[in-house]
């Protein structure tokens, strides 16, 4: 069975969901309660997607995603930095910055970008592959889970990953699993199948090999698309940062930063607890068509100001080595976030 929407199909689709949706996040909730170790395949679901659509998931510009109402909100810094922005921004068509009053405005933006992505992908090839970290990252997902976008989006296309997971049974308070289901994914009907999470019964190293053959998997059948330089390409990353500028669970000055054999590796000596993780390698981050940096808060000030400011130093911190090979990073950040930001920022 072809589950891919027909062209402009996806409208109705969204509006004949609308109903039915509520009750369906409910039970789904109480459904997931005892998640599959990692996303166990359907053969009738998972049909490979014919090449000319994949092909169509090129990203698009800057200017065709990103809604006019969103571009505005560019404006509560001092309006020296908010021009500067909107130079960068019109200057270097894939790297952006969005800055907010308010994490409240942030994540309303952030709701509002994750739904367009959403339907232009699923229009294209009939699926959505999306990315979270964990961390503050799943707070500013909320806004996705209320009114309109619980009833619009098409979460039945939706197969939502792990850029990192920390090596603990699911139901740990140190889960990203945990921590994503109770803030996101029990809020909103993505199938079971499709949420693809770690075997928590594994040790890291085991852990990290299974995660990479699931992967690959979906690549060989079409649900994830391969880049052009081998590496799984996700849709969309929703990604946070850590106060040390790490991102994923790739550390500054860690040997894993260079790891490019692997999609999916393993960290022992991880700097911030808990020690044992696996994580995606900046190769595969950085094969995404769509990477959302989202950044709130003082306390990612500091970074924030080097990895976006005017001096560069060698000693690159892992969110400065974000690099896409094909694809749009925007930062959203609220005004805290970019406090020490020089009025012309470096994107
Ligand atoms: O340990 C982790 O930290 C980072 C950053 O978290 P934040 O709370 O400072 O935003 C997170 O992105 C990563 O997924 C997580 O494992």
């Amino acid at each position: 069975m072809n589950r891919q929407p027909k062209s402009g199909n996806l409208k109705s689709s969204a509006l004949l969901m609308a109903a039915p949706v509520s009750s369906a996040a409910l039970s789904y909730g109480i459904l997931r309660r005892q998640p599959s170790p990692i996303c166990s395949f359907s053969a009738t679901f998972f049909l490979p997607l014919s090449s000319a659509t994949l092909d169509q998931s090129r990203r698009v510009s800057l200017s065709s995603v990103w809604p006019s109402q969103l571009r505005s909100r560019r404006r509560s810094l001092p309006s020296l930095l908010a021009m500067a922005s909107e130079k960068a921004l019109a200057s270097k068509g894939d790297q952006g910055l969005l800055v907010f009053d308010t994490e409240e405005e942030l994540s309303a933006s952030l709701a509002k970008y994750t739904a367009e992505l959403s339907e232009k992908f699923i229009r294209e090839r009939g699926a959505f592959t999306v990315v979270v970290s964990g961390g503050s990252l799943i707070k500013s997902l909320r806004k996705l889970t209320e009114s309109p976008y619980l009833e619009t989006i098409d979460w039945a296309k939706w197969h939502t990953f792990w850029v990192d997971e920390r090596v603990v049974p699911k139901d740990h308070e140190d889960s990203n699993y945990k921590l994503a289901f109770d803030g996101f994914l029990s809020k909103v009907p993505i199938p079971p199948d499709q949420v693809c999470a770690i075997n928590d019964a594994l040790s890291a190293p085991g852990a990290a090999e299974d995660y990479e053959t699931a992967l690959k998997h979906l690549v060989n059948i079409g649900v994830v698309v391969k880049s052009a330089s081998g590496y799984p390409r996700f849709d969309l990353m929703l990604l946070g940062m850590g106060p040390d500028g790490h991102i994923a669970s790739l550390f500054p000055n860690h040997p894993l930063l260079n790891v490019t054999d692997k999609w999916v590796t393993f960290i022992k000596d991880s700097p911030k607890p808990p020690p044992e993780r696996i994580t995606f390698t900046l190769p595969v981050i950085n094969s995404s068509s769509y990477v959302a940096m989202v950044v709130a808060g003082a306390g990612k000030a500091g970074v924030v100001g080097k990895a976006l400011g005017n001096e560069k130093t060698a000693d690159l911190l892992p969110v400065e080595m974000i690099s896409l090979e094909d694809g749009e990073l925007t930062w959203f950040a609220d005004n805290a976030a970019v406090s020490m930001l020089p009025d012309k920022p470096s994107l």
